[in-house]
Parts: C-alpha cells; structure tokens; sequence
C-alpha cells in the first residue's frame, strides 16, 4: 500500500503535523522499529504477528480444508479477532469466489437462526475459530450450529473444520471427533491473526490464493525500516499517532470499496483494542465511501477538530457504465461510469476535508486482490504496533475486556463473581413511556 499524509500537515490542517515535528518523531520510529525488530527475531508475544507471512503454512492450510474445500457456504463460528480477520479477507474477495460465506460472532438470536435456515447444510463448511475455546459467544454458537446439522440429519463432524489453541474444550473436540484442525499461532493476539489459519482458512475454503495473500504481506514487510518516510504503515502509523496527540482523538476509516466495509470493522477492533489503555488511545470510527457522504461527512466537515480521516482506495476495480439519460440536469451522469463516479466523490470529498483544513490520509491500494488485501491487513498491522511503541501501552493484551465476561458468566449460574453482583447496582433515572 502507499500512504499520502499530504492532507495531515500543519500547513494545510487543524490539527495537523508539521514537516519538522514528522523528522522529530522519527527519532522514536527508528528506537521504536529496533524495539519491533528485536520483538520480530525473538518472536516475542504480539510481534510474532509481523512474523505471519514468513511462518503461515498455506499447504497446511489447503490440506487441512480439503475435506469441506468445493463448499457451497461457509459459516465461520468465532468473535472478535477469530471471526473479523476472515470475514475481511472473504468479504474483500467476495467477487471472485462461488462460495457464500458468513460469520456467526454476535448471539442475537432472530439474526443467527435467520442466518441458519439459509444455509444449504449438507454443502456448508463450517469454520470454528477460538484461541482460548472458551468464549461464550463462539461455544454458544457452535452448539446451536451443531444442532441445526443434526436436526438436518447432516453430519456435522464431515463438515467442520477447527481452530484454536494447543489446549482446551474445542482442541479437546476437534481429537473426540478426530476433526481436521489447525492451531492458532502463539503469540499472534487475535486481532492480528488474520494472516494466519484463524483468517487464511476461510480464504482456503473459498478458493482464495492463499500465496498471493502472504506475497503481498511479506512485501509489506519489506517495507519496516527505521524511519517513517520510508516505510508506509510506520507513516501511517506516526501521523495518526501525531494527529492524536494534537487533538485528533478520533479516526474514521473510510474505505471507498464495498468490499471493505468489514475491513473498517477489522480495523476499529485492531485499533481500539491494541491502544486503548492507560487513558490512551485513538478512536476508531467505522464509515464507508460513498455512502457517508450522505450522513457523517457533515460532523468530518463542520464538527469538533478532533478527527483523523483515513481513507482507503483502489486504483483499479470492476467497473459498469451509466445508461444515458433524457433528463437534461442528469445528462453528465450519462457520459460517465460508476467507478468514475465513485473516484470523483473520493476525491471530491478528499478535497472538501482539506478545504475546511479537516486533516485526513490516503492509503492507496491498487486494486482490492489477494495481495493488495494481504499488504494493507499487514500494513495497518505493523502501523498499529508502532503507534503503540509510541503510546508506550502494552499494544498485545486486553485487560478491560474480562470484566464483562466474568459479568456475563456470573449472571448466567456459571459461578460467582462480584462483577455479576455490580451489575444488580446499576443507578436508575427512569424515563418511561
Ligand atoms: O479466539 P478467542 O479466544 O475466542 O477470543 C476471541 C476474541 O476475544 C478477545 O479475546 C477479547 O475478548 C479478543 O482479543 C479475541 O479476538
């Protein structure tokens, strides 16, 4: 991916960054890149990640899914990091793929029995993601999945394929029922596994190039070096950093693609759960080009200065012509394609942030394929890690999110926690209808 930061300068935005304070802080890239480096080589807890591309096996993979690989569907049963990795990568390369592919994270009950009794079961891959097998939400969903085989009269076992860590209650399933599974990477935290099986599976039984994903990743890679102006994600990564420190509290990912509306999903999770500590962290926001232009640009434009708006665009892409038309004020839509017409408001709304001095960063993909996708997951990847070597937090664990769990558990029977007794505290102010 390319990275223009242009749009971020002191000397065009509010809050921006100058030229001089980049080529300071490019002191802390390059300590921070000998820290990353370091991390890479001693495949240290959560900088084994940037490792992926060297230590993914796709033949493993493809092996591993062979038995499910000509499925009509999949059904990716995972959350968080387990499930968002590959719906980014199955989403973004939806165009080239006969098979229908969904995730079941969320436990909304009309939503995953509606998703269910559209699935062709006996043709349905199903794909189960869980590092620590415990999680409520995947083990819930899972069971509901399994039941609805059998109640189909459809085996389950021939159709599910497992990962998760070296130990657990779905390791322990996956050797009851002797079903094909691969392991979840060590010390690669679930946001940042989707260049490994928790995404590439999915990418697998969708008959993805599994290579070509890695290829662009490790040219990412390639790119890490000890300074900013020479490394895209550590670009992105040092001005959105920057732009936070400057009042830019938030950072609305806007992707003009369709096919990457799950990646702006993929990103807030990566983003928020790696730097939100300590009172830190940047916001991330999820938007999508063109359609936002019709709803969030006004607060982008004319709201508070404490955004960051990071666009993400694709040279080139499937594109369709619009018919003419006899009526006179629509007549230049005629002369024009759809993806003409999405590039102009691209850009028109580009400009329009800048006009405002609103600092906003493109990041340029030149098509969305298996390794442009496969460089821009790495390259925000690496970006995120930097951006918490900067922060000075621990990027790789997610303490605030156990209380909640401990919570559910407890309101649930499945033991005591003081966490399910606060929630029986709860303030009220009643307004009722
Ligand atoms: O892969 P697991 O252990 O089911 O975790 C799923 C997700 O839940 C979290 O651990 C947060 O609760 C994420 O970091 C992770 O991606």
């Amino acid at each position: 991916m390319d990275v223009d930061i242009g749009n971020a300068l002191a000397s065009v935005a509010s809050p921006g960054v100058s030229r001089e304070s980049l080529e300071r802080l490019d002191e802390q890239v390059a300590d921070a890149h000998e820290r990353i480096e370091a991390g890479m080589a001693d495949g240290e807890h959560g900088y084994e990640a940037l490792n992926l591309p060297d230590r993914t096996d796709p033949d493993e993979i493809r092996r591993t899914v062979e038995p499910v690989a000509d499925a009509e569907a999949l059904v990716t049963v995972g959350i968080g990091g387990s499930a968002l990795g590959a719906a980014t990568i199955t989403e973004a390369l939806a165009a080239e793929s006969d098979t229908e592919a969904i995730s079941l994270d969320n436990v909304d009950p009309a939503w995953v029995s509606n998703h269910l009794e559209r699935l062709p079961l006996e043709n349905t891959a199903v794909n189960v993601v869980s590092r620590s097998g415990t999680t409520a939400e995947t083990l819930a969903n899972f069971l509901v999945v399994r039941e609805a085989f059998e109640d189909a009269g459809v085996d389950w076992t021939e159709r599910t394929i497992v990962t998760t860590g070296e130990s657990g209650p779905l390791r322990d399933l996956s050797e009851r029922h002797d079903l094909p599974s691969l392991s979840v990477p060590d010390g690669v935290p679930g946001r940042f596994s989707a260049l490994s099986a928790v995404g590439m599976v999915a990418a697998a039984v969708c008959g993805h190039d599994l290579e070509a994903l890695l290829s662009g990743a490790a040219a990412e890679a390639e790119t890490l070096s000890g300074s900013l102006f020479d490394c895209p994600a550590y670009a992105y990564g040092a001005t959105s950093y920057a732009l936070d420190a400057r009042g830019a509290r938030m950072n609305a990912m806007v992707p003009y693609a369709e096919s990457l509306e799950t990646y702006s999903e993929w990103f807030a999770q990566l983003w928020a759960e790696s730097l939100g500590k300590d009172d830190l962290g940047q916001t991330p926001l999820r938007a999508l080009g063109a359609t936002d232009q019709h709803s969030q640009l006004q607060l982008y434009r004319a709201g508070p200065r404490d955004k960051l708006v990071t666009f993400v665009t694709s040279e080139e892409g499937t594109d369709r012509s619009i018919p003419e038309t006899d009526v006179e004020d629509l007549a230049y839509l005629g002369d024009a394609t759809l993806g003409e017409l999405l590039d102009a408001e691209f850009e028109a709304t580009e400009a329009s942030l800048a006009a405002a001095g609103r600092p906003n960063v493109r990041l340029e993909l030149e098509r969305v394929d298996e390794y442009e996708l496969g460089g821009l997951l790495y390259g925000m990847e690496a970006a995120c890690v930097l951006a918490g070597e900067l922060y000075g937090v621990n990027t790789f664990e997610q303490p605030a999110v156990e209380w909640a769990k401990k919570a559910t558990r407890g309101l649930l029977g499945g033991g005591e926690f003081e966490e399910a007794d606060a929630v029986a505290e709860k303030s009220e102010l009643r307004v009722e209808r």
